[in-house]
Formats: C-alpha cells, sequence, structure tokens
C-alpha cells in the first residue's frame, strides 16, 4: 500500500466486479445501439478504459478536459473546460464517464454545455457518489459506490495531481494535508 494512505475503501479488485456489474446494467440500456463515451479527464480515465472493454455494444471515445478543483480538496464552483470534444454529440447516444459526483458543480455545468448540441440521448455514469456533499440538482443514471463526505484518491482521483496512479481507491493520512 502507499505509505500516505491511511485505508483502501475499494481494492482493485472491488472495482473489477462493482465494473463488471455496471457493464451488464448498461448492456441492457443500450442494446443494439452504437455509445459515444465522454471521459471527463483527467479523473475518469481509468475507470473510462475498464468500462469501455467490459460492455458488450460499440463504443466510441470521446474526451473533455474540465476541472473545478485545482489543487485545493473544494470545487471552486465554477468549470474550467481546457480541452473541448473532438467530435460532435449531436444525434448520438452520449454516455458522460466520471469518476466522482461530489459537489456536483462539474456535471450540472457539463451537462448544459453538452444537452444544448442535441444528442439522442444523455445519461450519466459515476464509479463513486458523494450524495451528502451535493449543491446542485443533479443525480446518475448509473452510479458504482456511494461514499460518505470523504475526500478519496486513486484509480484516476488525485489530491494535488497525486496518487491517480494508485490501483485502489482509499484515503489519506492527515499528515498529507497538514505537511501542504
Ligand atoms: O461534483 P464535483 O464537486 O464537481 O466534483 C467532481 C469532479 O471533480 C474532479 O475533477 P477535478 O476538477 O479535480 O479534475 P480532474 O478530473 O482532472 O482531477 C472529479 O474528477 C470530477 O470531475
Ligand atoms: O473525493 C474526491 N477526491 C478527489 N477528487 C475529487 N473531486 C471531487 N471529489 C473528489
Ligand atoms: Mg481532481
Amino acid at each position: 500500500m502507499n505509505k500516505d494512505i491511511s485505508k483502501i475503501y475499494f481494492s482493485a479488485e472491488d472495482i473489477k466486479v462493482k465494473i463488471t456489474e455496471m457493464a451488464k446494467e448498461l448492456d441492457a440500456v443500450y442494446e443494439g445501439e452504437e455509445v459515444l463515451f465522454v471521459g471527463v479527464l483527467k479523473g475518469s480515465l481509468p475507470f473510462f478504459v475498464d468500462l469501455a472493454r467490459c460492455v458488450s455494444f460499440p463504443v466510441m471515445f470521446d474526451f473533455i478536459c474540465a476541472s473545478s478543483y485545482g489543487s485545493s480538496t473544494h470545487s471552486s464552483g465554477t468549470l474550467k473546460i481546457t480541452k473541448d470534444l473532438s467530435t460532435s454529440v449531436e444525434g448520438k447516444n452520449v454516455l458522460v464517464v466520471e469518476d466522482i459526483l461530489d459537489s456536483g458543480n462539474t456535471l450540472f455545468n457539463l451537462f448544459a454545455h453538452l444537452s444544448k448540441q442535441n444528442p439522442k440521448s444523455l445519461k450519466l455514469c459515476c464509479l463513486l457518489d458523494k450524495p451528502s456533499r451535493r449543491e446542485r440538482d443533479i443525480k446518475a443514471d448509473f452510479t458504482g459506490f456511494t461514499i460518505p463526505d470523504e475526500f478519496v484518491v486513486g484509480y484516476g482521483l488525485d489530491y494535488a495531481e497525486r496518487y491517480r496512479e494508485l490501483p485502489y481507491i482509499g484515503i489519506l493520512k492527515s499528515e498529507v494535508y497538514e505537511n501542504r
């Protein structure tokens, strides 16, 4: 285990099992359809690739790079899009793939941006949901794990750009924040 982690919430195996379950749910909804997966960089990357390889319908990939946290553990409330999609979403089944729904600011703003472009369908798939911190009226159509109000890292999730590479999801020792 990484020396800065105090507790593992979800092991690599837990995540794998959950993604298999989520893929079955998606297969039931999208059977016979082609779906554009929109990954929200950077945090969604590990989940995006693992999920895309698990579903049975054809998937197209696109990415949007959006951030509302910077190097803080609190949402700034405003969304900065640093890279937009490279394809049109018009007339397509769009599934936004995200690592975490927390305050909801990122996805609320992103959904406003995407729904203006007339997709055939627009749904949200999040590995983690932290409903106790919600500031916006937004719900995921597909959710992996619901978690309490704790700042988690690993499997794409960062603290100040670190820990994204960990294969599990956990929480940091308090001294990691104190020493910054
Ligand atoms: O519901 P919210 O409170 O908006 O939080 C969720 C968003 O925050 C994180 O991204 P971040 O802005 O840190 O960028 P990153 O994906 O590059 O880490 C996370 O990956 C989600 O995109
Ligand atoms: O708990 C979290 N961890 C990392 N990034 C995040 N962005 C929103 N919530 C979180
Ligand atoms: Mg982040």
